[in-house]
């Protein structure tokens, strides 16, 4: 697995204030987008092209067009949702495939509530969205689904991971081709599964308690 975090001063500032408890909803929405525009930059530097002769205005050049399969984009529900705008700004093409997965606040055990994904991502390139890589648990179950299709390669792209968040991602994907794409990488998991320093709730922080 390559990892790759984020080190650019506007990516931390931008951060700050996602992780400040006083930023309102409306702010955390905005903030979330524009990261991932930045962190998906990073995240498609190997997206399939191919190259292509078109004519300018003035003469004939070589350039660049994204393979078909179009990328997939996969947001998991309900945080990931709030990355899905800053990414499809940057691959407008790109086709979005939906999986709903809620972690178990006591046990930690994420469970699958919804799927809508192309039944065969032969020779896809999956782009996977969730601003929380915690115990690893919810971003692991939804990679090894995405292979079980047949996925060729997975990037996922998360706001901030805590250390064994990682790690177990990495041996839950051993062997296979991964990209994790990070805004910061935390000190810790708390007791109740937390990131620590982290940003709390995710999915609360955008969209409200529920
Ligand atoms: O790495 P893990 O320990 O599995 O935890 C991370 C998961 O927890 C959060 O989702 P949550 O279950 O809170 O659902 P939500 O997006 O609906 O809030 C987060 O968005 C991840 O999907
Ligand atoms: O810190 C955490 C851990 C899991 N899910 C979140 O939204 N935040
Ligand atoms: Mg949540």
């Amino acid at each position: 697995m390559r990892v790759h975090v984020a080190d650019h001063p506007l990516i931390t500032h931008k951060l700050t204030v996602l992780r400040d408890r006083t930023t309102p909803s409306p702010t955390f929405r905005a903030l979330t987008e524009e990261l991932v525009t930045l962190l998906a930059y990073e995240a498609t530097r190997n997206v399939s092209v191919e190259p292509i002769t078109i004519q300018t205005p003035v003469a004939e050049t070589q350039g660049l067009a994204l393979s078909e399969p179009r990328p997939l984009v996969v947001p998991i529900l309900r945080a990931g949702l709030g990355m899905l705008e800053g990414m499809v700004k940057l691959v407008p093409s790109a086709e979005v495939g939906f999986l709903g997965m809620v972690r178990n606040e006591e046990t930690l055990e994420p469970t699958t509530y919804a799927e809508r994904l192309p039944d065969d991502l032969s020779d896809r390139q999956c782009f996977v969205l969730d601003p929380m890589l915690a115990t690893g648990g919810s971003l692991s179950a939804a990679i090894k689904f995405l292979f079980d299709r047949g996925a060729q390669d997975v990037t996922a792209i998360c706001l901030l991971a805590a250390p064994e968040g990682v790690a177990a991602l990495e041996k839950a994907t051993e062997g296979r081709d991964v990209t994790l794409v990070l805004g910061a990488l935390d000190e810790r998991l708390n007791e109740k599964g937390y990131i620590v320093p982290g940003l709390g709730d995710a999915g609360d922080r955008l969209y409200g308690l529920v």
